[in-house]
């Protein structure tokens, strides 16, 4: 114990000295200080990426290391959970479950025996009108009984947009707001907050990923305006200060990270293929590195924004990740070829020790 909070000390002080800061000051200041020293909106994500990286080492036991889940996986939609979930086991993450459909479930399954798979979900065509109410606590139930373990939960990938589905997820929601669990919000789980924005208004433990539609369509509903690409980075503020403060990762050329804060980009070369699922990794992916820097953060109070750190850390990843595998395969580039080199791409930035 002693020889893990060592380390996490030696890796705050690296961090903020990695940022051209005093480590005795508090956290509080660091993306202050970086704001002030950098005058750019770039991030210095790789050093943010070592600095919340954990050390492996054999005093930890399993599950230190982050168990994350992944609400999604519908009949149609099987891929999407998948990428999330694999990618958190290949970043880092002990544990990793997913909860979806019942339909969804074997199917999933059968891609890789480390997941952990909960064929919990029901969609309408699958439940009587009467049995709704019923159907409904019993999948909260079957939640709640795991969700006090889980250090991240990523919300959407493949859900699809069945409306008592989304009425069951947005009961998880709410539990999870309560138990203080953190949420990555992606694909259809960004469908059902953009007209249910009081599941995650006002928390700050929320990170929304858009991509380019989803993102229209949250500042459509929140800002009742158009997208602003001339001044992207201020409607990117607004709209994250509107929904009280929640972090959002807007997904494009340069992705753009705010908690209504502060504005901070990612432009580390990335791919030029737009495969599918590239998405997935990235949620899978911040929900690995919120839970590694709160853990980091809950070590000194919390004086700075988890967040925020999880999503430069998850996007600086991806990218790298999707550029060594278009190096590698040109054209021929598949997400699944991408998850390949996660692993290699921590090991170049922040290397086991
Ligand atoms: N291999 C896999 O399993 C992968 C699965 N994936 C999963 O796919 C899901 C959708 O994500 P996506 O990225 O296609 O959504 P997005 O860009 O907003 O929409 C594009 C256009 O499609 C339409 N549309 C979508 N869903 C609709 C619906 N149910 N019913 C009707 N229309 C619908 C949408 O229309 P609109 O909402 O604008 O009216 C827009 O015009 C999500 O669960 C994601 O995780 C991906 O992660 C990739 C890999
Ligand atoms: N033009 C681009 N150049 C480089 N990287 C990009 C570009 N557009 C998106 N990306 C990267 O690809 C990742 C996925 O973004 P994208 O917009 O494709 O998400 P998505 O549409 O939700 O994906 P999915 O198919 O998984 O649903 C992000 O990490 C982002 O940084
Ligand atoms: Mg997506």
């Amino acid at each position: 114990m002693q020889q893990c909070y060592g380390g996490i000390i030696r890796r705050q002080r690296h961090f903020i000295s990695c940022l051209g800061g005093d480590h005795r000051k508090t956290l509080l200041s660091v993306t202050r200080m970086q704001s002030v020293m950098n005058p750019t909106l770039e991030a210095d994500a790789l050093s943010i990426l070592r600095s919340i990286s954990p050390t492996l080492d054999s005093t930890k036991h399993k599950g230190q290391a982050g168990k994350i889940a992944v609400v999604g996986g519908c009949r149609e939609y099987t891929g999407a959970p998948y990428f999330s979930a694999i990618s958190a086991l290949k970043i880092g993450a002990d544990l990793s479950h997913v909860i979806c459909t019942r339909d969804a479930a074997p199917v999933i399954k059968s891609y890789s025996p480390e997941l952990i798979v909960h064929p919990l979900l029901e969609e309408s065509y699958s439940v009587r009108d009467e049995d709704r109410k019923s159907v409904g606590t019993l999948v909260l139930a079957e939640v709640d009984k795991w969700m006090e373990r889980f250090d991240c939960l990523v919300i959407g990938p493949g859900l699809g947009r069945d409306p008592f589905l989304l009425d069951c997820v947005s009961d998880i929601m709410k539990h999870a707001r309560r138990s203080n669990v953190p949420m990555v919000i992606d694909g259809d789980g960004l469908f059902l907050v953009t007209n249910r924005l009081d599941l995650v208004s006002g928390y700050p433990l929320a990170v929304l990923t858009p991509n380019v539609n989803e993102y229209k369509r949250l500042v459509q509903k929140v800002l009742n305006c158009e997208v602003n690409d001339q001044d992207g980075p201020q409607q990117l503020l607004s709209l994250a200060n509107s929904i009280g403060g929640v972090t959002i990762l807007r997904k494009g050329q340069s992705d753009y990270i705010s908690d209504g804060k502060e504005v901070r980009s990612v432009s580390i070369l990335g791919s030029p293929r737009r495969c599918g699922g590239q998405g997935d990794i990235l949620s899978g992916s911040v929900a690995v590195f919120l839970a590694w820097a709160r853990q980091l953060v809950g070590k000194e109070g919390p004086t700075i924004n988890p967040a925020m750190l999880g999503c430069i850390a998850g996007s600086a990843l991806m990218r790298k990740a999707a550029s060594l595998a278009f190096e590698d395969k040109k054209r021929s580039t598949l997400t699944s070829d991408i998850i390949e080199y996660l692993g290699r791409s921590l090991e170049d930035i922040c290397p086991v020790r």
